[in-house]
């Protein structure tokens, strides 16, 4: 796969009206046998637009894609690509408009890795040509594109399974569509495989064409998506540019998971790091772990990564979180940036003043518990300014730097039921 790939034949991608979008979905509805999958489902991708379908396992991902791709029939709703009902469309034409790479890359046949994506010319070809020097240079450039050259002439069964993918990839790259949709296009790919491929698609679309992918890896869907749709609960839950979809409220409706989201300092982009629940979990006890009356305001004193991790732990588990006095700069004012959460910081290496120490005091004053991570209010502790705010604490939880996830959780769930005050 080349960095800088080929235009890939990109004239389908600029045909057709620019205001009707490629992709248009509108209340589509899915159900195998009496058993419903997905209703309701609205999504239009536009052109320059790449869209990240994420959702549990079984959310009907694949089940929008192959709706799209016309390889299933809805119960109700309508699928349209470029404007066209897809289902007035010939399997010819649908087959000019869109490309999809599947997740599903079992290949029992005995092809080449050459024939497999010279199959993407199918719908280009009249019903007795053969392959034109037009078809050559789309199934050349795809190929380079997708990085298949070096095993073209191989037997399809024996290349790997991230291999494999790349030329279901090329394949698609092969039919030349407007649209794209990708299911899981880096599953079996190698961190550098997997970012090209998105590199690839990301390059794509912005020379115009539209593409939809379920991706799992939700760091990856933040860094190169312009819009998200999360799917769950038989339905679309959230739809919008990555930061405003992928929040910590979000990701707890939709995956039933505790997440806390920050921002990742290489791209910018949203980044995800997801906690075992498990059945420790503050929040994971039911499915209504939302619950604002299991959510605690709880002050964090300490400082570094512990002190991070804790402010991270805390709210992805739903309780609002507050932090300080920390250095400036520390792990711990980073994340609590990222959460949103008040902070008090003060230059290192040097007196806290006494504003800031008061600033501290009155958020703890004003939390439900204090949480003391680490060394915080003990002797050695360099801030003596924390013992002020462990003063002003009506309860205090005490967790040392290698806390397990469930500890914290636990201590502060069950700071209530005992006086956990003894300093
Ligand atoms: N052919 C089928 N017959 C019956 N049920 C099916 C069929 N295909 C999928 N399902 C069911 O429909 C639901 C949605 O499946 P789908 O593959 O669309 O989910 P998904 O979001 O792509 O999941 P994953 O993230 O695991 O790939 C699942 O419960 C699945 O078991």
């Amino acid at each position: 796969m080349t960095a800088e790939s080929p235009a890939l034949g990109d004239a389908d991608a600029s045909a057709g009206d620019t205001d009707i979008p490629p992709i248009e979905v509108s209340d589509l509805s899915v159900s195998f046998g009496d058993v419903p999958v997905v209703s309701g489902v609205d999504l239009r991708v536009e052109r320059g637009s790449l869209v990240g379908l994420v959702g549990p396992n079984g959310a009907g991902k694949t089940t929008v894609l192959r709706a799209i791709k016309g390889t299933l029939s809805p119960d109700a709703g309508e699928v349209r690509l470029d404007g066209d009902p897809a289902e007035s469309l010939s399997a010819r034409e649908a087959g000019r408009r869109v490309a999809g790479v599947p997740q599903e890359t079992s290949l029992a046949f005995d092809f080449r890795v050459r024939q497999i994506v010279e199959m993407g010319r199918t719908p280009h070809l009249g019903r007795f040509d053969g392959h034109g020097p037009d078809d050559e240079r789309a199934v050349r450039e795809a190929m380079d594109a997708a990085g298949v050259e070096r095993f073209a002439d191989r037997a399809i069964t024996e290349v790997s399974g991230g291999e494999r993918q790349r030329v279901l990839l090329a394949r698609a790259l092969a039919q030349e569509t407007a649209s794209l949709l990708l299911d899981e296009p880096t599953a079996s790919l190698d961190v550098n495989h997997a970012v090209r491929t998105l590199e690839l698609v990301r390059e794509l679309v912005d020379g115009g064409r539209a593409a939809l992918a379920a991706i799992h890896d939700l760091d990856m869907a933040a860094r190169y998506c312009d819009e998200i749709v999360v799917l769950a609960n038989g339905g679309v839950r959230a739809a919008g540019p990555p930061e405003t979809v992928l929040t910590a409220d979000a990701l707890r409706d939709a995956f039933d998971a505790e997440a806390f989201v920050g921002e990742s300092p290489a791209t910018g982009s949203p980044t995800v790091t997801a906690f075992d629940a498990g059945d420790e979990g503050a929040l994971a006890d039911s499915p209504d772990s939302a619950d604002p009356a299991d959510s605690r305001r709880v002050h964090v004193v300490g400082s570094g990564r512990p002190a991070g991790r804790a402010v991270a732990r805390l709210a992805a588990a739903g309780h609002a979180v507050s932090v300080g006095v920390v250095p400036e700069g520390d792990a711990a004012a980073g994340v609590a940036a990222d959460a949103d959460a008040p902070v008090v910081t003060a230059p290192p290496f040097a007196a806290v003043p006494s504003e800031r120490r008061d600033e501290a005091v009155a958020l703890a004053r004003a939390a439900d518990v204090t949480a003391a991570v680490g060394k915080a209010g003990r002797a050695g502790d360099e801030l003596g300014s924390n013992m002020a705010v462990l003063d002003a604490s009506d309860r205090i939880v005490r967790v040392d730097d290698t806390f397990g996830d469930g500890d914290l959780l636990d201590a502060v769930r069950e700071s209530d039921e005992a006086d956990t005050s003894g300093r």
